[in-house]
């Protein structure tokens, strides 16, 4: 159901800046905004075009509230497709308090989180991937992630979607007719065709939902854990790599207990540096949780960082321990992309670099203290990241609920392809084909529910 009410909020962020934008959208949002405005040019908001904007003063009866521009937006042209009028006033959160309590008198209500969107979603002005999008574009804080959701909201796959379920509807109306006329066994669906569409379909879920993986990472930030023995300076790198002193460092060994984590961007790529408890023997209680929980972290990142102090290891056999300790990790994480850093080079002289670059392959030597060689590693984090499908602008899913609404259609396409391959009856293909379209309408929001926009709108930040 569409509502008709007025609802007011702030758009802005809450507290003071230069100038602070209030937000009204229903049937009488300009009506209201009119009762409220008294223009220099005394000119009647009511009768002005959409898309227009006016000087003139917030009264409240007789009082002066601001000096303020009004933008007047008309239903269906404007963002939530409602009549909607913008008020911008001067930053003080006591004018936007005054403004917004006369608003509320005057018969606006406050909105509800995310509800400005809603409605753009109810009036039809974006389907829900697109709503949902708007969400990550307000907390996009990097490149990639900013794109994705961009691309998103510019209709990038909901629009493919819907394209595809069009499709199979037609397919379905087709199945479902041959299931009136069942006692004279036509087919109407052209089965070559539509097991054409079916692969078409196939592989369009099958891309969606690989993307996810990549998606996923680059919302919440590719997990990067630096692992070594106590005091080969972990810590310190953490900090170099941030820039501020975020873990403590200490020339005790087991220093860090507990993980320490923190977001980097790197070259428009979030980065989740995870700084671990030092790896050894030891009796204490508290460090071998610690050590327990660094295992832990190696087995979620997505690249491990693994540091040695390199100005330990010129004295005899101690490559050859080396050695061992790198190829225990190899094993126990075969899979994972690892980094070899030899910390505390500042220490070696050019003789012993070259030689621990003979002895160990692909070590990067670097000083965490003295920040000498930090970028070299941000350039190898950078060249472990897949941004292909980001540079070639491909859809990105990166929302759970649409992960899950593709997985489902897929499992119920393969069914549907089956059961053409087997020759199953057309009344239960239109069975699996019904589910399949849901799973899409899920997606698109052409199929919803009340629970699942408060779920969605529940999120969003109030004035959006
Ligand atoms: N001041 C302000 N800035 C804003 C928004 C807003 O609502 N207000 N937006 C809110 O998120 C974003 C812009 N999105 C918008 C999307 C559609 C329309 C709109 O008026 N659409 C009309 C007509 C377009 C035209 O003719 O120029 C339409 O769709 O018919 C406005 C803003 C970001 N910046
Ligand atoms: N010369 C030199 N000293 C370093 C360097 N990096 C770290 N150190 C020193 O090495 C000691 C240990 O550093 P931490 O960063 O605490 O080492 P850690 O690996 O986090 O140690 P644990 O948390 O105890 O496992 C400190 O005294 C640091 O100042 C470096 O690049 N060069
Ligand atoms: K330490
Ligand atoms: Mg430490």
């Amino acid at each position: 159901m569409i509502p008709h009410d007025s609802i007011v909020a702030l758009a802005t962020p809450s507290g003071a800046g230069a100038i602070a934008v209030i937000r009204i959208s229903g049937e009488d949002a300009i009506v209201i905004g009119n009762s409220v405005f008294r223009s220099i040019k005394n000119k009647d908001l009511t009768t002005q075009k959409t898309h227009t904007l006016h000087l003139g003063h917030i009264m409240d009866n007789s009082k002066t509230l601001d000096e303020v521009l009004v933008s007047i937006f008309k239903g269906p042209n404007s963002y939530t497709g409602e009549n909607t009028i913008e008020i911008s006033c001067h930053g003080s959160t006591y004018i936007q308090q005054q403004i917004i309590q006369l608003l509320l008198r005057k018969g606006c209500r406050m909105a509800n989180p995310g509800e400005f969107t809603l409605r753009a979603f109810l009036n039809g002005k974006l389907d829900l991937s697109q709503a949902e999008a708007v969400a990550d574009l307000i907390s996009s804080d990097n490149e990639a992630s900013h794109q994705i959701a961009m691309q998103q909201m510019r209709g990038g796959f909901s629009n493919e979607i819907a394209k595809l379920r069009e499709e199979l509807l037609n397919f379905a109306s087709l199945i479902e007719l041959e299931l009136d006329f069942a006692e004279e066994d036509v087919e109407f669906a052209d089965r070559t065709q539509f097991h054409e569409l079916l692969n078409r379909i196939e592989f369009v879920l099958k891309r969606l939902i690989d993307s996810f993986a990549v998606g996923n990472v680059i919302k919440n930030g590719i997990p990067v854990a630096i692992v070594g023995e106590p005091n080969v300076g972990k810590s310190t790198l953490l900090n170099a790599l941030l820039n501020e002193e975020r873990a403590i460092v200490s020339e005790i060994a087991g220093t860090t207990r507990d993980t320490i984590e923190d977001e980097l961007v790197i070259g428009g790529i979030g980065f989740r540096f995870i700084d671990t408890a030092g790896i050894r023997e030891t009796e204490d209680v508290v460090e071998s949780i610690g050590i327990r929980k660094t295992f832990e972290k190696i087995e979620q990142a997505q690249v491990v960082v693994y540091l040695l102090d390199s100005s330990s290891q010129m004295t005899d056999g101690s490559f050859k321990q080396i050695q061992i300790e790198l190829e225990k990790i190899k094993n126990k994480f075969p899979l994972k992309p690892l980094i070899i850093i030899g910390n505390k080079a500042d220490k070696l002289n050019e003789n012993q670099k070259s030689k621990i670059k003979n002895e160990i392959d692909n070590i990067l030597l670097l000083s965490a203290k003295e920040k000498l060689g930090v970028d070299d590693l941000k350039n190898q984090l950078l060249s472990f990241v897949n941004t292909g499908a980001l540079r070639n602008n491909e859809t990105i899913v990166t929302n759970t609920r649409h992960y899950d609404s593709l997985l489902k259609a897929l499992d119920e396409i393969q069914k549907v392809k089956y059961g053409l391959e087997t020759n199953l009856s057309s009344d239960l293909m239109a069975l699996d084909i019904k589910e399949a379209l849901y799973q899409f309408g899920m997606i698109t929001g052409q199929v919803t529910n009340d629970e699942l926009l408060g779920n969605i709108f529940a999120n969003f930040c109030i004035g959006k």
